[in-house]
């Protein structure tokens, strides 16, 4: 066979119902569609107008009407922009992907190019199909003597064409709405709709309802109002941050996400090279920690609404943010939903995440006592962009706040100041400051700060900066810390303390019923407590770990429990305990069980059945000691 060149024919009638039913993913995107063709238009007249090719003289009254008639069934979208000629609806309607935006963006090219023109693949106008049976189109170009055209199709891929009536210039769109188009008969989802996709169009659309009673006053006088746009045409992300007041900010985001509570700071993004991006993304005050922290980023390009929280080019640990993301260089896909994926848009990522680490440098270098403020509504997402983005934590390392449990924020290198030359350094912290008080108190006494690291996302944080800074080890404030918090032994005699731990171990395994229990005799600094039982931060931790994830097959009881029981030698309960030895007295049955349960009250809660026996006991005690 020879060898042929040729190009490949596409069948309309096969491929038109795949255009118009699954080019786009949501029904109610041809709002977008249409409207954004009527501001194309206009952004092209003017953009004559300023390449002198033609005079409008001072009209300056652009926009674009969107007019819901319930009883025809119609929706209509008119502008008042370039309108097309005959030849232009045959080129650029009746040739489906055919763009006459990329068309005048070629030939006007090398004439400035400030004016951003949204159209690009030459599809949006069929969407209307998507909800219309039938889609009439009026049109009248700008261009002098030019005819009127009255174009329309019944959703085949047969057209009609012919003269139209004298109009004004501008392009007239009618939707004879079908059965998937009858929400659209409802005038809440269609300006829901506008307000959704194009509430930063950059001219005003005005919705109208014909027919509708006019709002009448207590008298019954018609109440007339200055037509209102429901969109913004200069949202706020667009002008300079110097042109911008706090107020400004906090009403911008107060309408953009309907959200009451003022946000705690912002960051507005304003970059023109090497691409162009503009935008502010907020942080949001968290209600409580118990509600989910749910952000959103709108994601635009040239003022129309593309989606939200697109990962590609937002940071996933920015998604916690609120923020408008207006970026008219994304390789956007067809259908403007997705994304192409290529280096482009980690670039746009990258920069994004850059900003925000620079901010929050900038709030903590020159506004520390701010920055420790927020610290309680930032830190979550923080900690969650530090464990997903390595160079986000390298940026922000030196700022993470830690809290102690006085309420004092300190970081890392403050912390560890203290802790002098030595090699390897501990953190003490708390994860329940409640359920540990005993034991912060204990460690205050020595002077040691304790941390207060109680959000959900502190254990995996907690590991994170262990595995970053190998010389640094937490160690929750009822670990292996009795060294800490015993005087000096160096006088004691090492067989006596044998000895005697040797005894106490025998009487609480006799009262207490427990074989296992581990027995530590120490004398603690502080005289009030009789003693406390620590745990290994690993074992711990390891155990905590399979509670969690329930590991393949190993249940957590499988992990040794390394609980010792550190008792304080000074205290004179267990001094008693000590003289009396294995002596049979009802006494010595008390005090070992209500000295273990006080100090198990301090470190956990009793079990029921332990807790009712607690109970029974300090009841009788009393008793006894008014009898
Ligand atoms: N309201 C309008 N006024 C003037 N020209 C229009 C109007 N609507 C559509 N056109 C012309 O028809 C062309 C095709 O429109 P269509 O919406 O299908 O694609 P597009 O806007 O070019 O690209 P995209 O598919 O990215 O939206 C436009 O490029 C434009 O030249």
């Amino acid at each position: 066979m020879s060898k042929e060149r040729g190009s490949l024919s596409i069948h309309s009638e096969n491929i038109f119902p795949i255009i118009k039913k699954w080019l786009y993913s949501d029904h109610d995107i041809f709002i977008r569609e249409l409207i954004s063709n009527g501001c194309d238009a206009i952004t092209k007249l003017k953009r004559l107008n300023g390449m002198g090719e033609i005079d409008l003289k001072d009209e300056t009254n652009f926009s674009i009407k969107v007019v819901l008639d319930k009883e025809a069934k119609t929706l209509t979208f008119i502008d008042n922009g370039i309108g097309m000629t005959g030849e232009e609806v045959k080129k650029y309607i009746n040739q489906i992907a055919f763009s006459g935006a990329e068309d005048f963006i070629k030939t006007y090219k090398d004439k400035g190019d400030q004016e951003q023109i949204i159209g690009h693949f030459g599809l949006g106008f069929y969407s209307a199909f998507m909800v219309a049976d039938h889609v009439e189109i009026y049109t009248l170009s700008y261009q002098e003597g030019a005819t009127p055209v009255k174009w329309n199709c019944d959703g085949g891929t047969e057209f009609e064409m012919q003269e139209g009536k004298g109009r004004k210039r501008g392009t007239e769109i009618t939707l004879h709405l079908g059965e998937e188009g009858e929400d659209f008969l409802n005038e809440y989802t269609v300006k829901s709709t506008i307000e959704k996709y194009c509430s930063f169009m950059p001219y005003p659309i005005y919705f109208e309802e014909v027919g509708k009673e006019p709002e009448k006053d207590e008298e019954g006088n018609i109440i007339v109002e200055e037509p209102k746009a429901l969109n913004e045409t200069q949202p706020l992300y667009l002008k300079h941050p110097n042109d911008c007041t706090e107020k400004d900010y906090k009403n911008f985001y107060r309408d953009t996400f309907r959200d009451f509570k003022e946000p705690l700071f912002w960051i507005h993004l304003n970059m023109d090279y090497p691409f162009n991006l503009k935008g502010i993304l907020y942080f949001p005050k968290l209600n409580t920690e118990f509600e989910p922290m749910e952000g959103q980023i709108k994601l635009y390009n040239n003022q129309v609404f593309v989606a939200d929280n697109i990962k590609e080019v937002i940071p996933e640990f920015l998604l916690l943010l609120k923020g408008v993301i207006d970026c008219p260089d994304l390789p956007l896909n067809v259908s403007r939903s997705f994304l192409q994926n290529d280096g482009f848009t980690r670039k746009i990522s990258d920069y994004i995440t850059r900003k925000v680490a620079d901010k929050l440098k900038s709030l903590f270098k020159t506004e520390r006592e701010n920055f420790e403020k927020f610290w309680e509504d930032i830190h979550p997402f923080i900690k969650f962009g530090v464990l997903r983005d390595d160079k986000f934590y390298d940026r922000v390392e030196s700022l993470l706040l830690y809290k102690t449990v006085e309420g004092k924020y300190l970081t890392l290198e403050e912390y560890l100041e203290k802790q002098g030359d030595q090699e390897e350094k501990n953190i003490y912290y708390t994860n329940d400051s409640n359920q540990q008080a005993q034991y912060i108190r204990m460690l205050r006494e020595n002077d040691l700060e304790v941390l207060s690291l109680e959000h959900s996302i502190d254990a995996a944080f907690i590991s994170h900066m262990e595995m970053k800074k190998t010389h640094v080890h937490f160690k929750r404030v009822d670990s292996e810390i009795a060294d800490l918090l015993k005087e000096s032994d160096d006088a004691e005699d090492k067989e006596v303390i044998t000895k005697e731990t040797e005894t106490l171990t025998n009487i609480f395994k006799k009262v207490l019923n427990k074989e296992e229990i581990k027995v530590q005799l120490e004398s603690l600094k502080s005289e009030e407590v009789t003693g406390m039982v620590t745990l290994s931060e690993d074992s711990r931790r390891m155990q905590e770990m399979m509670e969690r994830y329930a590991m393949g097959g190993l249940e957590a009881g499988m992990i040794p429990n390394e609980e010792i029981l550190v008792l304080n030698k000074k205290h004179p309960l267990i001094q008693y305990m000590l003289h009396h030895g294995e002596e049979e007295t009802e006494l010595m049955k008390l005090i070992p069980q209500q000295v273990y349960d006080l100090i198990m009250l301090s470190h956990q809660p009793l079990s029921p059945e332990r807790m009712t026996d607690f109970i029974k006991r300090s009841n009788d005690m009393m008793k006894q000691m008014i009898s």
